[in-house]
């Protein structure tokens, strides 16, 4: 399976700007023909929290016409990062996945508010899990802070999830928790990563880029620089099943002792 990672520059509070700009660099990632795609965390207006009752996408129409005809014209997974999605009840930091035909496969919205940049100000969490079907792998949506917590994560691998996406807005101070604790989801979790950060800054924040693709053995196999750019490599779900037999934490480990 060949992935591409977005690693896109979003313009603060521009949803007109990041559509198109995403859509561009989306093509230009298509034509290389990937089984994959994904892009950051909030990608269509940056962190412009408090102006998102007016800039989020109402129940993410535009964003899933866009992203549902991307993948159908070019028969690719799309793993759409995520977006300020205005629901009834308030708004969410919600993913939504598209299948090669173009069908919505899976939606997630982010479970973890992240109060060191305000969003349980402005944002409504996220209640169900975010698992997956892609080309018959089972995969995992996870949104940026939500790595800070390895029992969410394994929530979803102890169901049989292979890879986890991590769509990502994370800040440049924090890179070493960054590729550290990616690196020990994938270790401990024995399954590839997947992680989409931003790249450039906002009015408050420089973001770290340094997308990642890790293997299950917790190995670099792609890291990107810290500019925008589009990151590719290929993950063989074979090696899951090695290292999961190698070392059978599945098998050994004893969650009923754990509460
Ligand atoms: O946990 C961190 O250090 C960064 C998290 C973050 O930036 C986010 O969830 O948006």
């Amino acid at each position: 399976m060949k992935i591409s990672l977005i690693q896109l520059d979003i313009a603060f509070g521009n949803p007109g700007a990041n559509y198109a700009a995403a859509e561009q660099l989306i093509r230009r990632a298509a034509a290389a023909k990937p089984d994959c795609l994904i892009l950051p965390e909030l990608w269509t207006t940056g962190y412009d929290l408090t102006r998102l009752e007016q800039i989020a996408d109402p129940h993410g129409a535009q964003t899933k016409a866009m992203i549902s005809a991307l993948a159908r014209e070019y028969s690719i997974n799309i793993v759409a990062g995520s977006v300020a999605s205005k629901q009834p009840a308030g708004i969410t930091n919600s993913m939504f996945v598209f299948n090669r035909e173009g069908g919505l496969a899976g939606e997630y919205s982010k479970l973890h508010l992240f109060r060191l940049m305000d969003e349980h100000l402005y944002l409504q969490p996220g209640e169900a899990k975010g698992l997956f079907t892609l080309d018959g792998a089972l995969c995992a949506g996870l949104i940026c802070y939500d790595i800070r917590f390895p029992e969410w994560v394994r929530a979803h691998t102890a169901l049989g999830a292979e890879v986890l996406f991590v769509s990502a807005e994370w800040p440049m101070p924090r890179l070493s928790h960054w590729r550290a604790l990616l690196i020990s989801r994938a270790i401990e979790n024995q399954c590839y990563v997947i992680a989409c950060n931003r790249a450039g800054a906002d009015p408050a924040n420089v973001f770290a880029g340094h997308s990642m693709i890790i293997d299950p053995w917790g190995d670099v196999i792609g890291e990107a620089a810290e500019s925008e750019m589009i990151l590719s490599g290929s993950i063989d779900l074979q090696k899951v099943r090695e290292v999961r037999q190698q070392i059978p934490i599945f098998t050994d480990r004893r969650p009923e002792l754990y509460l």
